[in-house]
């Protein structure tokens, strides 16, 4: 695991071949991905709502960018520090008592697993520079018990962060069904009964060569909307905008909210699930924290009826999420295109 690696060399196995590497310099400085103030209040004028305006900006940044940044949006500030402390925490116990969570069968409830690519015939795999924890928030009541005991507030806290999160992602995706122009539980009512949501712990140690390595590979969430709470002060995430890799900077009190592949798939494309990688850094730790919220594997997904037309022919075929999520495995280890396999080919 990457914590156990000493500072001073890399050792191969995190080493990507050149064409894999994340080229730090050519990343834009100039670009950033919108900044949204979700406090209704600020927008509300001579009796106008500001609900539309708040609308209005999230459609447009999950047309454009797949990506934004959300300020003001209800969870307060000091629930989130003590999150990420938390989380920080189990990552930092020593490796003997997390241990007994690491797995790599995929179907455990809660696992501490790496993530790694794939090498070409003959080869090792590469190693990516981090460590992930993982598990269910949802119901929360069969969850928690299944938690770390240690550290010992890690279960309280998560308990009410879940609970948080669960009204704030619901309100996100209220806004962009409105945002589709559909009813404002249309998306929620899609993905779904139990849906399957993940929480994902990410663990960047300072890493001695940044451009040899990644914290996380190129990708697209395969759920259907991603929360992230992040270190403060510490860059890693990266989005592609215009086909240039630009830096998801950690804003105070924000979450970095991204669209997976199921909304493109229900918005019929009009919404984007763009590819992301963690990048890693000489100096510091980073952290990251993403609540994923996606359909369960036996529901039916495909473009929503009311967003096809004779202009707008469905863009994807139907299918039950397990599909899905074979092809999201079958793929593992190189960079997934998982919904294009998807695809009706006639368009
Ligand atoms: O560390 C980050 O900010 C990226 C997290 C992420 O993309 C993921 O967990 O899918
Ligand atoms: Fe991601």
């Amino acid at each position: 695991m990457a914590s156990d690696t000493s500072l001073a060399s890399l050792s191969p196995t995190y080493i990507l071949p050149e064409d894999m590497r994340p080229q730090l310099s050519k990343v834009s400085t100039l670009k950033s991905i919108p900044i949204i103030d979700l406090n209704e209040d600020l927008y509300s004028q001579n009796g106008d709502h500001g609900l539309s305006r708040i609308v209005h900006q999230v459609s447009q940044a999950c047309e454009e960018y797949g990506f934004f940044q959300i300020i003001n949006h209800g969870v307060p500030e000091e629930l989130c520090q003590k999150m990420l402390t938390a989380i920080t925490d189990f990552f930092n116990l020593p490796s003997e008592e997390k241990a007994q969570y690491f797995s790599t069968d995929r179907t455990k409830q809660v696992r501490l697993f790496n993530y790694h690519l794939k090498a070409s015939e003959g080869q090792e795999n590469i190693k990516m520079w981090s460590e992930a924890f993982s598990h269910n928030w949802h119901p929360l009541e069969n969850c928690t018990n299944l938690l770390p005991k240690n550290p010992p507030q890690y279960r309280e806290v998560f308990d009410e962060y879940a609970k948080e999160m669960g009204r704030l992602t619901n309100r996100l995706l209220s806004l962009m069904s409105l945002g589709l122009g559909l009813e404002k539980d249309c998306l929620v009512k899609k993905i779904g009964d139990n849906p399957r949501l993940r929480a994902q712990g990410n663990y960047y140690p300072p890493c001695p060569d940044p451009e040899l390595t990644l914290g996380l590979s190129v990708h697209t969430d395969l759920n259907a909307l991603t929360a992230v709470l992040q270190s403060e002060g510490v860059t890693g995430l990266q989005v592609i905008t215009d086909g240039k890799w630009v830096s998801v900077d950690p804003v105070p009190n924000a979450f970095v909210v991204n669209l997976g592949d199921q909304i493109q798939v229900l918005s019929n494309g009009r919404y984007k699930s763009v590819h992301h990688r963690a990048v890693t850094n000489k100096e510091k730790l980073r952290v990251s924290l993403a609540m994923f919220y996606g359909p369960n594997p036996d529901t039916w997904m495909g473009p929503i009826e009311e967003l096809i037309d004779e202009e707008h022919p469905p863009v994807y075929r139907r299918y039950r999420h397990s599909e899905f999520l074979e092809e999201f495995f079958r793929q593992e280890g190189t960079r997934r295109m998982v919904k294009d396999a998807f695809q009706l080919r006639n368009n």
